[in-house]
C-alpha cells in the first residue's frame, strides 16, 4: 500500500542545508496499522508531507495506494487520507459543514458527501456535535473531527500525524480505539507519526524508528524490544553490599551492563524470570539480603536507547536547544 525507496528530502535555512530525510525505505501492507517512531526534528512530519504529495522529495521514489508520487500525484491524493498536525478548520463553521465541506473538496457529489459526513461522524461518534460550531468542541472531540475529515472521501490509506498529541490519556485512549476500529471494520491502512512510547506501543502492529532522517530500526513492537534488549533487573540491597551484589550480578548467565544506583544494582539478562533463582541462590549464598527485587520489561525507550546512545527525551532536549 506504501512502497518508498530512497526517499529524502534537504531544506536550505540560514545558509546551511537540513538533511530533514536521507533516503528513507518503506513497505506498508494493505490492512497495516504502522507507527514511525521518533523524537521531534527526526524526519517524520517530512516524510509524511512527501508521501501525501505535499511536499517534493529531493531524491527516491514512492507509490501509495497504487499511484506513483511523481507522476501522478492527483491520483495518490484520490485514494488517500491526511490528518495534520493541528487542523484547518474554520472555527465557527458547524461539524456537519466541515465534514460535507471536506468531502465536497475531494469532489463528492452533496448527497454523497452528506451520507459519508453522517457516516464518518457517527464512527468517530461525533454524532451527536453535528449541530455544534466547531470553536465549542474539546481537544478530543476536535482530534477526532480532524480524523473524520480525513476520511470522508473513503480513502484506503490514512495517514495520522501525532493523532494524540497534546491529549488527556483518556482522550488519548478513546482515539486509540477509533483508530483501531478503522482498520478492524473498513480494512483501512494506517501510518502514523508518534513521539510517544506508549502509543507505538499500544497500538501498532509495526513500528519504524527514526533518528536524524534515517530509519534505525523496524518490527513489531515486541520484535523491538526482544531484539535490542533483555530484562532489566533491580536489586535492593544495604548499602554495604552494593559491590558484592554487582560481583553476582556480573556472574549472572547472561547479565551485562551492570550498574549502581542509589542502593540498588541493575543489570540486564535475556530472560529476568529464568535469571532470578540463579541470581537469589548467589546472593543467599553469600548471605546478603535483598530489600527489593523488581523485573522490568524493556520499553521501546530501551531500544531506542540501544540504537541512539540516547532516550527519546534527551534526542528531544537537544533538537529543542540546537
Ligand atoms: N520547511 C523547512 N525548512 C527548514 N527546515 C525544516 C523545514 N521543515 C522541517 N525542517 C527541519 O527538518 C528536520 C525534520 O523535521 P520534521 O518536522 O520532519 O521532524 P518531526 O520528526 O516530524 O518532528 P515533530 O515531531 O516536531 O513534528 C528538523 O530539523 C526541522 O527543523
Amino acid at each position: 500500500m506504501i512502497e518508498a525507496q530512497g526517499l529524502a528530502r534537504s531544506f536550505q535555512a540560514r545558509g546551511k542545508t537540513i538533511e530533514a530525510v536521507r533516503g528513507v525505505d518503506l513497505d506498508v501492507a494493505s490492512g497495516e496499522l504502522v507507527g514511525f517512531l521518533g523524537p521531534n526534528g527526526a524526519g517524520k512530519t517530512t516524510t509524511l508531507r512527501m508521501l501525501t504529495t505535499l511536499l517534493r522529495p529531493t531524491a527516491g521514489r514512492a507509490v501509495v495506494a497504487g499511484k506513483d508520487l511523481a507522476t501522478d500525484p492527483v491520483g495518490v491524493r484520490r485514494r488517500i487520507g491526511y490528518v495534520a498536525q493541528g487542523g484547518g478548520t474554520i472555527p465557527e463553521s458547524r461539524v456537519v459543514e466541515d465534514l460535507v465541506l471536506q468531502g465536497r473538496l475531494h469532489g463528492m457529489g452533496k448527497a454523497d458527501a452528506t451520507v459519508q459526513a453522517h457516516s464518518v461522524a457517527e464512527r468517530l461518534d461525533l454524532g451527536d456535535l453535528l449541530e455544534r460550531p466547531i470553536k465549542s468542541l474539546s481537544g478530543g472531540q476536535r482530534r477526532r473531527l480532524d480524523i473524520a475529515l480525513g476520511l470522508v472521501h473513503r480513502p484506503s490509506v490514512v495517514f495520522l500525524d501525532e493523532p494524540t498529541a497534546a491529549l488527556d490519556p483518556r482522550s488519548r485512549a478513546n482515539v486509540w480505539q477509533h483508530i483501531r476500529a478503522l482498520r478492524a471494520d473498513l480494512g483501512t491502512t494506517v501510518f502514523l507519526t508518534t513521539h510517544y512510547l506508549d502509543e507505538a506501543d499500544a497500538l501498532c502492529d509495526r513500528v519504524l524508528v527514526i533518528d536524524n532522517g534515517t530509519i534505525v530500526a523496524t518490527g513489531s513492537p515486541a520484535e523491538l524490544k526482544a531484539k535490542v534488549s533483555g530484562d532489566l533487573v533491580a536489586i535492593g540491597v544495604p548499602e554495604l553490599a552494593l559491590t558484592r551484589t554487582a560481583e553476582i550480578a556480573a556472574r549472572i548467565a547472561g547479565g551485562d551492563a551492570v550498574a549502581t544506583t542509589g542502593s540498588t544494582v541493575e543489570f540486564r539478562v535475556p530472560r529476568g524470570d529464568l535469571a532470578l533463582p540463579e541470581l537469589l541462590r548467589a546472593l543467599d549464598s553469600a548471605g546478603i539480603g535483598t530489600t527489593s527485587l523488581r523485573v522490568l520489561q524493556p520499553t521501546l525507550d530501551d531500544v531506542f536507547l540501544t540504537l541512539t546512545g540516547r532516550t527519546i527525551r534527551d534526542a528531544e532536549e537537544a533538537h529543542v536547544a540546537a
